[in-house]
């Protein structure tokens, strides 16, 4: 997905604008509060904008339910929870770099920009198919017995 971008600022104001931020990122890093409130923001945010996210979200989610219903050890539910959440964190780091690309070469094609986003997404697809094989020997054995133990009687 592309993203809106403003137009960037011209050389004079340049110097208003950096110390305009310096003076917020001192005030932001000066409260854990509102720390936590922005990266809700970008949480929040790709919630919102990246499909995927939310599909992981679903999936991770449903894969712990699964795995307290089917009473998996503790270490296994934490293996499962590690996965999925490197899952979710990787997608957020995607977003942050389509993001950062999308500033940086704005609507321009660019192979290192190709490069970028690709191994970004490359990134989110190698823990993704790592979280899945987890998940599937966890959960396929606990699985494949409660629903052949129901069909036997
Ligand atoms: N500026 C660019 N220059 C060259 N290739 C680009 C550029 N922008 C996007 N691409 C190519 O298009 C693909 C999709 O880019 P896009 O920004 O639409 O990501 P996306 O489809 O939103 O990704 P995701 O599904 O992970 O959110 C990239 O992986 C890259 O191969």
């Amino acid at each position: 997905m592309s993203h809106q971008v403003s137009p960037p600022p011209t050389p004079n104001q340049l110097p208003t604008l950096v110390n305009k931020e310096r003076e917020m990122s001192w005030q932001i890093a000066s409260n854990l509060f509102v720390s936590f409130k922005y990266a809700w923001a970008g949480i929040s945010y790709s919630f919102q904008t990246q499909r995927n996210f939310r599909i992981h979200i679903s999936v991770g989610a449903l894969a712990i339910a699964l795995s307290v219903f089917l009473h998996l050890q503790a270490i296994e539910i934490a293996i499962i929870g590690i996965t999925s959440g490197l899952v979710l964190a990787l997608e957020l780091l995607n977003t942050a770099i389509e993001s950062l690309v999308d500033l940086t070469v704005k609507q321009t094609y660019h192979d290192l920009a190709k490069i970028a986003k690709d191994c970004a997404a490359g990134a989110v697809l190698v823990s993704a198919l790592v979280a899945v094989l987890v998940a599937g020997i966890l959960l396929l054995p606990p699985l494949v017995i409660l629903i052949t133990s129901n069909f036997y009687g």
